[in-house]
Parts: C-alpha cells; structure tokens; sequence
C-alpha cells in the first residue's frame, strides 16, 4: 500500500469518514427501492437443467459472467486501498464490472493514486473510472478526466450526479448551473464513453432524456431504497444545521424500480444499470426483469469487503446462485429471455 500517504486532506477524511459511517451507522432508507411490489410467477416445471443456465451478458461491449456491477464506492486512504484491491479480486474471479469511488482525492492529491489502481489485479474486468460531475464548475476539465481514466486503464467514465448529497455536506459543490452542455463535450472529447449516475436519489426519465441527447452512454439510476447519502453527510456533520437538513432529506428520492421503469420507457435501446437498495439477486432478477441490463450494488460489497476476501467470495457465489435461481423457476434460460418474459407481476 502507499506508504506516503502523510497528511490527509480534508477529502482523505472525507472518504475515511464514508466509509466508517457506511459501516458502522444506520445509513438506509426508510422508503424500499420499489421491487417488494413486484413478484415472478414460478413455473412448477421449468424444462431447464440448473446448471446449463447463463446468466453472462455483455456490457458496453464487454463479456460479464453475471449482470453484476460493484457499485463506486472508495480510493483515497490506505483503508480504501485494502477495500478496492478486495474487491477487484473477487470482480476478477467472477467477471463482475466494477467501479472505484471519486477520484477527486487522487486529482488533487496524486499520491493516493495507488488506491484506486487495480487493473492490475482485474486485468479484464468492465472497469469504471468515477468523478463528480458538479467538479465541471470547479476547475475540472478534459485534463482531469483523462487522468482518472489513465490511471485505472478505464473502460469508461462515471460522473455521479449527487446535488442532495452537496446540499447536505459540509462545505459541499453547489453549483451545478450549466452541467448539461459541459457533460455533451466531454462526450464529444473522451476516448471512452461516459457513464451518468445519481447516488441513491434516482433518475427520471425527463433528466434522462437530456443526458442521453448530451451523449452519454449509460444510465445507472442509483435510486432511493439502499444507501441514504442525506443520512450519511448528516451523520458525519459537525454542524447543527447541516444534521438536520439531512434528517429533513433523509428519505428523500425516486425509487429505484420506478426510476428503472420510467428510465426504460422512454429510452428502449440504453445501456441501463439498476442500482439503489439492491441486496440480492431475487432483487437484481426483478430489476431485469423491469428493464434493466445490469445491477449495481455498493453497501453490501463494501460490508463484506470490510469483513474477509472469503466473506467476498461467498457474496458473490450466492448472487449468483440468487440470479440463476430466478431464471430456473422462471422457466427462462438466458437473461434476455427472462427481460422478454412476462414472468414479473406488480401485485395489485
Ligand atoms: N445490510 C445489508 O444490506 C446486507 C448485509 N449482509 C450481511 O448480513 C450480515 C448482517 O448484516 P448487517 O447489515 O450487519 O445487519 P444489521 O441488521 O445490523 O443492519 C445494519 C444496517 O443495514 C440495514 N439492513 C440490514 N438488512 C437490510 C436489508 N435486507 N435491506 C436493507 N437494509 C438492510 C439496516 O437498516 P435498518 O436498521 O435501518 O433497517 C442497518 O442500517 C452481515 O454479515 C452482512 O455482511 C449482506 C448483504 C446485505
Ligand atoms: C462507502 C461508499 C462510498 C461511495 N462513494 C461513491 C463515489 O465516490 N462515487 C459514486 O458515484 N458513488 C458512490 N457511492 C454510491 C454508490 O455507488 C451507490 O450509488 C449508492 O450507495 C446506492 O447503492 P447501495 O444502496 O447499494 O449502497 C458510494 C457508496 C458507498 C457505500
Ligand atoms: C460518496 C458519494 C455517494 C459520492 C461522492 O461523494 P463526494 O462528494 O465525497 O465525492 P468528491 O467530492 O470527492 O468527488
Ligand atoms: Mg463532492
């Protein structure tokens, strides 16, 4: 690990501050994600062999052995460090796309880079490089973006999009006037295409639209149910006022089977990732189910990387067999019959 890492930086504690929050407090919505509304009708006799089933795909041009994203999540601390090369072992092991955390904390401080660069433990997973949109207003440009793809060798790039989140940091960006048109040139100017994503407050089909016209390549909803990052920011302010703006905004987001729905409605062809409160793979089945290609989850890959590479591995293992349980009894062999099925009900 990066043993110069000396005096960290106001970001550094930010990123050590997330994940011990993510960890160690109660961080979830009180709203679900949707997908309880939703039951697969089973098929008593499925006419299918368990271990013939193929829950592999492709994304963005890339081969998965599981529609499965690890979520972005961290990089910037030693902590973090351990935390990526985990999970870039068990990406590798499984075909598992896999995204690093904002990589602000390396722009600004490019000794901590060796955090977040694990490509060489995952050499042909679906890797994706993360900065934070809003940056776009504060100095960062073409230059900074190449350098977070270069360092990973990314397949492409993330820009979250997080305004609750900065409204509820302390000394967070809010100044997201003018990001649609600098997010189209990126599109135009970077080698890989780029990727938008919320942080657990969802994507509606209208902000959609326009980011798919701005040229984006994907859409990962990250809608509410999972992960609260008003709770989080809350949780980590020091300032009264900041504590309670993010318990009054607590709950606050699109759901993510509603966002994955609306989402697909209107935009059929997107490359679509469904994230935001998903904790096994019944849940990723429904969100293909309803549209989706592929299903991201970040706080239970973070809470067993925390614990052992084994408890890693078993994670995987079971959204695996979680995933192919769904096609089984469903009657589907491959992921793309079940998104042509008709097998998901939304209970009355
Ligand atoms: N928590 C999870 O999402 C997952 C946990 N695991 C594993 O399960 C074991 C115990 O989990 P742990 O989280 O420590 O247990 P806890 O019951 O202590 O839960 C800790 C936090 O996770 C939330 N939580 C727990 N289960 C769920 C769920 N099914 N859906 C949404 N939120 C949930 C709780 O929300 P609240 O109290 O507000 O209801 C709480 O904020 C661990 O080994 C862990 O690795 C594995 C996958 C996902
Ligand atoms: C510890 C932690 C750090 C995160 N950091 C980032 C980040 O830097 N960039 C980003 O786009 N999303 C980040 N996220 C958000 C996740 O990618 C995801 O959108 C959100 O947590 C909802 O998913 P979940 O409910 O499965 O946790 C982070 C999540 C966690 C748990
Ligand atoms: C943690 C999440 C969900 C997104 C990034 O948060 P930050 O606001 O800390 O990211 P940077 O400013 O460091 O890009
Ligand atoms: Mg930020």
């Amino acid at each position: 690990m990066n043993s110069k890492i000396t005096s960290p930086t106001e970001t550094q504690n930010r990123k050590a501050d997330h994940l011990r929050v993510c960890l160690e407090e109660s961080v979830q919505f009180q709203q679900t994600t949707g997908l309880e509304r939703y039951r697969f009708t089973h098929c008593c006799l499925p006419e299918l062999d368990w271990n013939e089933i193929d829950i592999s795909t492709t994304f963005l041009g890339k081969q998965l052995g599981a529609p499965l994203l690890i979520s972005s999540m961290t990089g910037g601390t030693e902590f973090a460090g351990i935390i990526n090369q985990r999970l870039a072992k068990v990406a590798q092991k499984y075909k598992l796309a896999m995204g690093v955390g904002s990589q602000r904390v390396a722009v600004e401080n490019p000794e901590v880079g060796g955090t977040f660069a694990v490509r060489s433990l995952a050499p042909d997973i679906l890797l994706f490089a993360n900065l934070g949109a809003v940056q776009l207003n504060y100095q960062y440009g073409l230059d900074q973006c190449l350098r977070a793809i270069d360092l990973l060798q990314a397949d492409a790039l993330i820009l979250h999009l997080n305004p609750l989140q900065e409204s509820v940091q302390t000394k967070g960006d809010k100044n997201f006037r003018g990001l649609l048109d600098k997010i189209a040139v990126l599109c135009k100017k970077l080698p890989v295409p780029v990727i938008a994503k919320e942080v657990g407050n969802g994507i509606w089909a209208t902000m959609a639209q326009k980011l798919i016209d701005a040229g984006v390549a994907a859409i990962d909803v990250a809608g509410a149910g999972g992960t609260s990052w008003a709770k989080v920011e809350s949780e980590r302010a020091k300032d009264a006022m900041q504590r309670r703006l993010g318990a009054t905004f607590a709950d606050w987001g699109i759901p993510t089977a509603e966002c994955i729905t609306n989402v697909r409605a209107i935009a059929p062809n997107i490359p679509l990732i469904a994230s935001g409160g998903l904790r096994n793979g019944l849940e990723v089945g429904k969100a293909i189910a309803l549209g989706a290609d592929i299903a991201g989850l970040a706080l239970p890959f973070l809470q067993a990387a925390a614990e052992s590479e084994a408890a890693l591995d078993t994670l995987a293992e079971v959204l695996v067999a979680e995933i192919t349980t769904v096609l089984f009894c469903t009657g589907n062999g491959t992921l793309s019959d079940l998104k042509h099925s008709l097998a998901l009900q939304k209970l009355a």
